[in-house]
């Protein structure tokens, strides 16, 4: 089926059919079910049951009885909720439906991975933390730290606040509009293509999902093939949190998802290489389909002479060697005064072995690089730079240990593309003055980073640069603050997401202003014949905006009701 067809297949299916997800039923098993709702008949009708016990494949339960200890039992394959409440709630959750114009609620998200704290917990091996760590070695702590807390945290933001997400939201009005409705109603896309990169599969992949959800909309997801074994396991986990027919995945590499974006979508979501991204910024054009652009680049790191370099460096070297140094806001390279390098090297130094001892390769919290075309790119960058600390590396197993390079020039290659790996240059510079320079001298980056103790230095950063985002004295926290916009500017993205962010940027924000019929006199300084008289009063109605709060809106009614009425009386005498 091609992706058109499968898309309006998506949507008619949208009208009926709701999937609950999983529930807990023993200690060690999730159960599932998916059911179809007959909006006639008012119930639901199950269409599949399946029980998942850990580390066994998922087997359909037997006809008749499963008590789950949650708030549905199922009978005989039919759906009994306790409350009838609930289910009319149910009824309308699951239903991103243009024609009914109905948004899913927040049980919606019962199903999704990472709703349930069980999905993932320490000492429990999962297939989602097995195939990250043969991809990458994450360990599973690291995974759930980096990757599933946060998509915990998406989901139920989106429970609590999807209600007023989704609602109407009144606007400022002039005085010509003062009498009517006007407000901003968000409403679905329609189907978003969500196209994830390989270094967080997880985060980067679901994450975007999550706001598609909650804004309505039906996706495709494309997780990236590079990430072999996680794309894997979230083709084969996926349809058994979530209804598959809403959000199917779709695994392949580079011709299928060029395949994929010759469909037309409406709107596609892209995290990965600013290359790959103007590809696909092109691919969308031709159905004049909005793309958000979730891309990367050379996140500078100025270190200010006036602050506590051991905390500095110490945050600095979570920052970058965290995932080997694989995250898109990673401090790509460190600009600091000459008179500081050897003290910045040294403190990077003791952090390394503080956080992975002094053998990396066998800590089991240092990542690997992803493949050995990325290990051969990364390891051509070290050519020509000096190497002050590490330097150690194994091809066959990916590894390369965190780095440190010192008196590295703007013209050498670890300076030429974003580095994605975990070699740490520093280069100095003997001003604020020239790191601004030498920032907006490049790409605008997806973060730029200042340590310092001084507010100033702060201001100025900010102020005179430009970047998707600015951290003062740390690095990478701000992904996990859902309240602010994620994404980049100029070469590092567009469009941006988390949180109400997501749901706002996959929802269109439609205008409403409800007017009645009455109250025509009104209107007469808009219609023909023009007159410059007219002119004045619609200038003075059009332009003045009507932000006078109750003491001022019943002052204004005040001022109508005695106009209305003097004109009434001139035309009654
Ligand atoms: N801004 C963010 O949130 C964010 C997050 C993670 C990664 N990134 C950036 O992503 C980059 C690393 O990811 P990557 O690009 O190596 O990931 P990748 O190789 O996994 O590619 C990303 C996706 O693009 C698809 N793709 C690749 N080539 C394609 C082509 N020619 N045509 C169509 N589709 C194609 C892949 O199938 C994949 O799903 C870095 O630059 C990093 O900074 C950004
Ligand atoms: C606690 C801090 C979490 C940081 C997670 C960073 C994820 C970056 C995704 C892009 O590569």
């Amino acid at each position: 089926m091609v992706a058109h067809e499968k898309q309006s297949s998506l949507r008619s299916k949208q009208k009926t059919d709701v999937t609950f997800g999983t529930l807990p039923c023993q200690a060690n098993a999730n159960f599932k079910s998916v059911f179809s709702f007959d909006p006639v008949r008012g119930c639901c009708e199950q269409t599949q049951a399946r029980v998942w016990v850990e580390g066994e494949a998922w087997n359909p339960i037997p006809a008749g009885r499963a008590s789950c200890g949650w708030d549905l039992t199922v009978e005989g394959g039919c759906l009994c909720a306790a409350d009838k409440d609930q289910l009319q709630r149910r009824r309308l959750s699951g239903c991103p439906d243009r024609e009914g114009s109905q948004r899913p609620n927040a049980d919606i998200f019962k199903g999704c991975p990472g709703s349930s704290r069980r999905w993932l917990e320490p000492g429990r091996p999962s297939k989602q933390a097995d195939a990250i760590k043969k991809d990458l070695n994450k360990s599973d702590v690291g995974t759930q730290l980096y990757e599933t807390l946060g998509l915990e945290g998406e989901i139920s933001l989106a429970i609590r606040k999807l209600k007023d997400w989704a609602a109407p939201r009144p606007v400022e009005k002039n005085l010509l509009t003062l009498s009517d409705t006007v407000y901003i109603q968000p409403e679905p896309l329609g189907v978003v293509l969500i196209i994830g990169a390989w270094n967080y599969p997880w985060a980067v992949t679901i994450q975007p999902l999550i706001g598609a959800i909650a804004a309505g909309n039906a996706a495709v997801v494309k997780p990236s093939e590079v990430c072999v074994h996680t794309a894997k396991v979230m083709e084969d986990l996926l349809p058994y949190y979530i209804d598959k027919e809403l959000y199917p995945v779709v695994t392949g590499g580079v011709s299928e998802t060029q395949e994929l974006l010759r469909q037309r979508f409406d709107h596609i979501f892209y995290t990965g290489n600013s290359m790959v991204g103007k590809v696909i910024m092109e691919a969308a054009a031709k159905h004049l389909t909005p793309v958000t652009l979730e891309l990367g680049g050379k996140s500078p790191c100025y270190i200010d002479k006036n602050c506590d370099i051991s905390i500095a460096c110490r945050r600095v070297a979570w920052g970058k060697y965290t995932n080997c140094g694989q995250t898109c806001i990673a401090p790509d390279y460190v600009l600091c005064d000459p008179s500081i390098q050897d003290q910045v090297i040294e403190e990077v130094k003791k952090s390394i072995k503080e956080f992975y001892t002094e053998k990396p390769n066998t800590c089991p919290d240092y990542g690997r690089i992803i493949n050995q075309r990325h290990f051969k790119r990364i390891m051509a960058m070290l050519d020509d730079s000096t190497i002050a600390v590490g330097g150690d590396n194994n091809e066959s197993d990916c590894y390369i240990a965190p780095t440190v390079l010192k008196d590295v020039k703007p013209e050498s290659k670890v300076m030429q593309e974003e580095i994605f790996g975990p070699l740490l240059p520093i280069l100095t510079i003997s001003s604020l003055d020239e790191a601004i320079k030498f920032i907006n001298r490049r790409e605008k980056p997806l973060a730029l980073y200042v340590f310092t103790a001084d507010d100033k230095v702060i201001n100025r950063m900010r102020d005179e640069t430009s970047s998707g985002g600015l951290l003062a004295n740390d690095c990478l926290v701000h992904y996990s603050v859902s309240s602010l916009p994620f994404g980049g500017v100029g070469n590092s993205g567009m469009g941006c997401y988390h949180g109400k962010h997501t749901f706002d940027q996959l929802s269109h924000l439609r205008s409403c202003l409800i007017k009645k019929l009455n109250m025509e006199g009104v209107n007469s300084m808009r219609y023909p014949p023009h007159t410059a008289k007219k002119l004045g009063w619609a200038r003075f109605f059009i332009l003045k905006t009507a932000d006078l709060g109750w003491i001022g809106k019943v002052a204004l009614l005040a001022v109508l009701v005695v106009a209305a009425a003097a004109v009434l009386q001139k035309y009654l005498q």
